[in-house]
């Protein structure tokens, strides 16, 4: 794969350009932020609302969504996903002009045919590989987050050039910026967060807690072994393979996850997860939450309520509430 650092890219590529961030929510405050501390010129396109009060407390010129990509040349779409097409449609589409540079961070609704710009733009996807929050936590303490690139249409012959600013801009240059497709990208995305990251993450924490509790030991027990000691785990993890979390952990507790471990997550688990990828490469996935929107989402958010409602978010409440280091994080 093709790797880029600092010194591949120039944030004056970038000089010329007004950049309107659409969008100001998790991502959209990241980059905002980062960008304009990058010195680069930022504007933000919103409706009314929470976001638009949130941008201007935060310094930034905001304007309606038309108006924004009016005045900029490059646009960097940050509303969800579900509502990029019809944003898109309404208000983008119509304000850019020829020559512009239309930016996403995910590459769900071109790949799966939602959005179709004109020929004549270029069509960039900077994609940082971490929530929007750590892509400004990161950058304030001098890091970077590390971000995927890909270009889908190169009308001005700068867009790789553009993309590399750009990451440099968000601080991703600082860790590293790897290029891939849309396609790529969209697939292996849509696959981390529903059967790792986030789905098969909470499911598993969840069995765990459910076994314990079920078995009769203290749900506050149960949520340090399972979900508090989690992040600890993860980390030695994180910074140095499995290799480096079994060399921190008890022979006992390696000897338990070598011979254990591939009892919970066997077969069925490997069939399932091909299953969920079958899903993103065929669109039923894509074809699922796109319908899930159009009848204002009933499945989403009787599970979004059901999940809220499980003992292990009001247990995990208290249990944090008696650790220091928890009481001024927000939400
Ligand atoms: N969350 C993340 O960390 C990651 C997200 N991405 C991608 O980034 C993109 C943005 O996601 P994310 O940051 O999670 O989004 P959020 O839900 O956090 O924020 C969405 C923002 O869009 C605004 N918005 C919603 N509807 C409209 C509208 N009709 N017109 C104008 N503004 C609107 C919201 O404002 P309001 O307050 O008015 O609702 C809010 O500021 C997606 O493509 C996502 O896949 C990629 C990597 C990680
Ligand atoms: C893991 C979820 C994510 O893909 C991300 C933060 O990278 C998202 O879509 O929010
Ligand atoms: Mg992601
Ligand atoms: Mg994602």
């Amino acid at each position: 794969m093709q790797k880029y650092y600092e010194s591949d890219a120039k944030l004056g590529d970038l000089g010329n350009c007004r950049i309107a961030v659409i969008g100001y929510g998790s991502q959209g405050r990241g980059q905002a932020l980062n960008l304009r501390d990058s010195g680069l010129d930022v504007i933000i396109g919103l409706r009314p609302g929470k976001s638009w009060e949130k941008a201007s407390e935060d310094g930034f010129e905001v304007f309606d969504v038309a108006t924004a990509v009016d005045m900029a040349n490059v646009v960097m779409i940050l509303v969800p996903d579900e509502l990029q097409g019809d944003v898109y449609r309404a208000q983008i589409m119509p304000n850019i002009k020829e020559g512009d540079c239309v930016m996403f961070s995910h590459g769900f609704n071109i790949h799966y045919g939602q959005i179709v710009p004109p020929p004549t733009v270029d069509v960039i996807m900077v994609a940082p590989k971490g929530p929007g929050h750590m892509v400004r936590r990161v950058f304030t303490e001098g890091g970077g987050v590390p971000a995927l690139i890909a270009i889908h249409q190169d009308a001005t012959g700068k867009a790789r050039q553009i993309a590399l600013a750009y990451a440099k801009g968000i601080g991703a240059t600082r860790a590293v910026v790897l290029e891939t497709t849309f396609q790529e990208e969209t697939e292996t995305d849509l696959f981390g967060e529903q059967a790792v990251l986030c789905g098969g993450m909470t499911a598993l924490i969840q069995a765990g807690f459910e076994t314990l509790v079920d078995g009769g030991y203290a749900p506050e027990m149960a949520y340090l072994e399972v979900l508090h000691e989690c992040k600890l785990i993860i980390d030695l993890i994180h910074e140095g393979g499995f290799t480096k979390m079994r060399d921190s952990i008890s022979n006992t507790a390696e000897y338990g996850d070598l011979t254990r471990g591939p009892r919970v997550i066997g077969p069925e688990a490997y069939e399932a997860m091909e299953e969920i990828l079958t899903e993103i490469q065929n669109g039923e996935f894509a074809r699922e939450w796109l319908l899930e929107n159009q009848i204002n989402r009933p499945v989403f958010t009787a599970l979004k309520r059901q999940g809220e409602e499980l003992m292990i978010e009001s247990v995990g409440r208290e249990v944090r509430g008696l650790m220091p280091q928890f009481r001024n994080l927000s939400k």
